[in-house]
């Protein structure tokens, strides 16, 4: 009775429902898998920037995840906005604690709109702590700089960063380039455990409404790899997801829209 496809995700709560947990959960419902999730920060949030955000006590963090424990059997979980090195530590303390499933980890540092989602002072605790249990790191373009201390510029630098990454411990890893935006491609590298690599190149959307873009690519992957779909094609289906999911979106907010959630199941795709 405990055997349908259930995922967490640990994440920050977006009032304008277009990234954070909200987009987490809006994507997974689409996969047909079922989303738990611990909040770690509540945001004050719209398509146009954080107006405010308040961390939870560390306390009622912890029990949400013993809930979660005693209750489901989770199969895959992700990591999104943390807040700040006491919530990373104890985020990764009840992860080495329980065991659900593969951990996608989309180190989340500045929202779209510039506010900050992680102190600085968080990226050490990060990269030690959470980084060795994750078994898909998904750092955007300045993320990736910011935890390998390296201008990522060239196809070189990618491969170069990725390594870097892996070696702090993470198995797998997805630089995502949306950030390059001197390209007409919107270019991911995968660098697989196995030292084997790949690159994802979709024609890139020329679009402000990108909020919430790699939530849903790494929500969409912890979706499949729940359904123990195996991880290359997880990723395939996350990148196609993410593609449709921006090239039809929907006219909500001033700002940085949503990308639409739904359009992968309504709209022909690859
Ligand atoms: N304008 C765009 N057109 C097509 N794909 C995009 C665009 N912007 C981002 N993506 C894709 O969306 C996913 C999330 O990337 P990115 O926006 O870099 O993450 P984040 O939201 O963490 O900054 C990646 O697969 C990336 O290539
Ligand atoms: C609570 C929360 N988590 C994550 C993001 C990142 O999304 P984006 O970089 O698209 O603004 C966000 N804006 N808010």
């Amino acid at each position: 009775m405990n055997n349908f496809p259930q995922t967490l995700t640990i994440a920050g709560s977006d009032s304008g429902g277009g990234a954070g947990m909200q987009a987490d959960i809006k994507t997974i419902q689409e996969r047909h898998v079922f989303a738990t999730n611990v909040v770690v920060a509540i945001t004050a949030q719209n398509t146009i920037g954080v107006q405010d955000s308040f961390p939870l006590p560390l306390e009622l963090v912890t029990k949400q995840f013993e809930s979660l424990a005693a209750d489901f059997k989770i199969r895959a979980c992700k990591t999104g906005m943390l807040a700040d090195a006491e919530h990373v530590a104890v985020v990764a303390q009840n992860l080495r604690h329980f065991d659900f499933g593969p951990l996608t980890l989309d180190p989340v540092m500045i929202a779209k709109g510039g506010a900050s989602l992680l102190a600085d002072s968080a990226i050490d605790t990060l990269r030690s702590e959470l980084l060795p249990l994750a078994t898909v790191l998904t750092p955007n373009l300045p993320e990736a700089e910011v935890l390998t201390g390296q201008k990522i510029q060239t196809t070189a630098d990618f491969k170069i960063a990725a390594t870097q990454l892996q070696k702090m411990g993470a198995k797998n890893i997805i630089i995502k380039g949306g950030h390059l935006d001197n390209s007409d491609q919107a270019c991911d590298y995968v660098l697989y455990a196995d030292g084997s690599d790949d690159w994802l190149n979709t024609p890139r959307i020329a679009t402000v409404r990108t909020h919430g873009t790699g939530d849903t690519f790494s929500a969409c992957l912890t979706a499949e790899l729940a359904k123990q779909v195996p991880l290359k094609k997880a990723i395939q289906i996350s990148k196609a997801f993410i593609q449709v999911a921006i090239a039809n979106p929907i006219a909500v907010g001033h700002g940085h829209g949503p990308t639409n959630h739904w359009a992968y199941q309504e709209v022909e795709h690859d």
